[in-house]
């Protein structure tokens, strides 16, 4: 086919614009990129040559090389893998395949500092290779194509690229790099050497260059390094998950961690480790220090690798961990799955089964370490003995909070799918609460500072802290001066309905049911309430039949003190609040007709009684209490009225 010119995909343009912009404070990584490109091409070939071992023609060693000719200041890696048709290159190389592109761009704000760090997250791979050149050519050949049906692709960076058939013998891509006038310090072994060694010194494959070596000068005046013809390998060139631990350094495993997330921070936490028995295979999970932009997406596949035998098998393996752990990232390498297993094959397997709970132990052992470490011990009171605090602590000190910040949510979800696990989980749990303001309280924390004869975990779910603490429910908690757990996850709600209890306590809603404190209720307190039942039973029986299109019920309360009234539901009832976010979200919820609490003790129901306005006072009591939990009255206009007509 002759040379032909096409335009890139929109976003390409856009992100091809940020990369050289925004990316510049780090334009190393473009090699790493690179370098891992050209890992997967191999890996790829080694996969489509299980069933076709013809595609390894006659080159079986799979590797990458790095060149560079200091006069025509190109930098070319070079790999035998599974290359790329001409209809391949067109596609590959000028669009953006990747799920949740157009959302991506759209989140990108203009300021280099936060774009850099979202891109850093999306992975510009093949473009970050514009950081540093100024035209790049990609000269490749598909493995089983014939020589004659090579391509060239060559392209400024800008809006577009040209595509022309070539002629080429070996399989597999080069990548040549134009390089720019202030990046030819990459014209060096030294300076590759380095940054292969920081970046891509685990990955699997050798990666060779050139050597060199000392040459002395004329007369032995000085002297220089010079390039010669023996190629060396400069990586390790074995997987790092594949190595022992004593042999992997942290910065290796933080490096490797940054090459398969995408995340440009460290990882919070790590666990490596070899499980032998019945199924074996080797694990290495990660724990992000913060949540991708598409943790809530429900699609989101898992984070884990899978190899079989250090052959990559696929990406985004979601049936090795449990789709509330999506958030981890690793590398699981099996020695018994068959090299060509499926996806359907994976659902089905017992091995699967089996590492996916050895990998779903490992991640929650990991995350009761750092729960276990994230507070350091509180100075004693006596000031002569103080702790001697490790630096190990200490640097693990605060980690279990700041991951809790950024999955805490999605963990909860767990209750809900892992019956098996819901223990550990709800220890792992942490809450704001009417004592604490920040999410740090676990149920056993609420357990130890639990009041004498208290039978319950009480706990409050509301849109937000501020609504929950405001809410009238709590009035009478505070005034005994009891606990109660803020709960304002979205997920909160459906969550607790899988936890009835914890560590044989009952966990209940302040706002479900008749408030029951029991043994904390005083005789008087327990008299009144009887007495204020008995007197206001004909009060009742009117508020009810007043109210008899909006509530359930109406009865007196000892839950209030300030408030004249408030709405709670039914014990197992959905709650008011949990209803309307579903309302809000377009999905069906059933109709909640709550039951109206009412203050005895409150001026304003004292009012009621004979009152010529009794039917609007009535009206205004429910739709105040449904205001004060956040709700909105069924008739807004109706309520302005209502409380126009008593204030004029
Ligand atoms: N060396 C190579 N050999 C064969 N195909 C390649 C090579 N480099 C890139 N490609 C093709 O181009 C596509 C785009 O590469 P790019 O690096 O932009 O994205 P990616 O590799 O899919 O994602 P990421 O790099 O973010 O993991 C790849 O998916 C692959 O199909």
């Amino acid at each position: 086919m002759t040379k032909q010119t096409l335009s890139f995909q929109a976003e390409v343009a856009q992100l091809l614009h940020l990369v050289t912009h925004a990316l510049y404070s780090n334009p190393e990584i473009f090699l790493r990129e690179l370098i891992s490109n050209a890992s997967d091409a191999c890996d790829k070939l080694r996969f489509e040559a299980l069933n076709n071992a013809a595609l390894y023609e006659d080159a079986p060693n799979l590797e990458v090389r790095v060149t560079f000719d200091k006069e025509a200041k190109t930098l070319t890696i070079t790999d035998n893998g599974i290359g790329l048709s001409e209809a391949e290159a067109i596609a590959n190389l000028g669009t953006i395949a990747k799920s949740g592109t157009k959302e991506f761009m759209g989140k990108l704000s203009g300021d280099q500092k936060s774009d850099a760090q979202l891109i850093g997250q999306f992975g510009v791979g093949f473009y970050s290779g514009f950081i540093v050149a100024d035209k790049i050519t990609v000269e490749s050949r598909r493995a089983g194509l014939p020589a004659n049906e090579g391509v060239r692709w060559i392209s400024g960076g800008t809006g577009d690229f040209e595509v022309e058939t070539i002629e080429r013998a070996p399989r597999g891509t080069s990548v040549i790099l134009h390089l720019r006038e202030d990046a030819t310090d990459y014209l060096s072994t030294w300076k590759l050497k380095s940054v292969i060694g920081k970046y891509s010194d685990h990955i699997s494959l050798p990666i060779l260059m050139r050597k060199e070596e000392w040459k002395e000068g004329e007369d032995n005046k000085g002297g220089e390094m010079v390039t010669t013809d023996e190629w060396e390998t400069v990586n390790k060139a074995s997987a790092l998950w594949s190595r022992a631990k004593k042999d992997v350094t942290p910065e290796e495993y933080n490096e490797f961690y940054k090459q398969i997330s995408y995340d440009h921070e460290a990882p919070l936490a790590y666990t490596h480790n070899r499980v032998e028995g019945s199924t074996e295979y080797t694990q290495l999970l990660y724990v992000p220090a913060k949540a991708p932009m598409d943790l809530w997406n429900r699609d989101k596949k898992g984070g884990l690798k899978l190899y079989v035998k250090r052959v990559f098998i696929m990406d985004d393996a979601e049936a090795l961990l449990p789709s509330y752990l999506r958030f981890v990232k690793g590398v699981v390498d099996s020695s018994d799955l068959p090299l060509n297993v499926s996806r359907e094959l994976l659902q089905e397997s017992r091995d699967v089964k089996a590492i996916r709970e050895g990998c779903t132990k490992r991640v929650l052992g990991m995350l009761e370490d750092l729960a276990k470490h994230d507070k350091l011990p509180e100075a004693k009171a006596d000031a002569e003995v103080t702790d001697v605090v490790s630096e190990e602590d200490k640097a693990q000190a605060g980690k279990y909070s700041a991951f809790y910040a950024e999955f805490g949510a999605v963990l909860k979800e767990g209750l809900g799918e892992d019956f098996a696990n819901r223990d550990r989980l709800a220890k792992l749990l942490r809450f704001a609460s009417t004592t604490s303001d920040t999410v740090s309280v676990s149920f056993a924390d609420y357990k130890a500072r639990m009041k004498e004869g208290q039978e319950a975990i009480y706990y409050i779910t509301a849109d937000n802290a501020a609504a929950a603490k405001s809410s009238p429910q709590l009035e009478v908690f505070k005034k005994k001066g009891i606990e109660v757990l803020l709960m304002t996850d979205r997920v909160d709600e459906w969550a607790l309905n899988y936890l009835n209890e914890f560590d044989g306590t009952p966990l209940q809603s302040v706002a479900k049911g008749a408030v029951d404190l029991g043994k904390l209720l005083d005789e008087d307190e327990k008299k009144a309430a009887e007495e204020a039942a008995e007197t206001f039973k004909p009060l009742l029986a009117k508020l009810k039949e007043a109210l008899k299109d909006k509530a359930e019920d109406v009865r007196v309360t000892t839950r209030l003190v300030d408030s004249p009234a408030c709405l709670v539901v039914q014990d197992g009832g959905m709650s008011t609040q949990l209803a309307r976010m579903l309302k809000q979200a377009g999905q069906s919820a059933p109709e909640v007709k709550p039951v109206l609490e009412v203050n005895a003790e409150h001026p304003l129901v004292k009012k009621l009684d004979g009152s010529v306005h009794f039917n609007d006072l009535a009206n205004i009591l429910f739709d105040q209490a449904l205001l004060a939990e956040g709700g909105m009255p069924a008739d807004p206009a109706a309520y302005v009225k209502r409380v126009n007509a008593l204030l004029v």
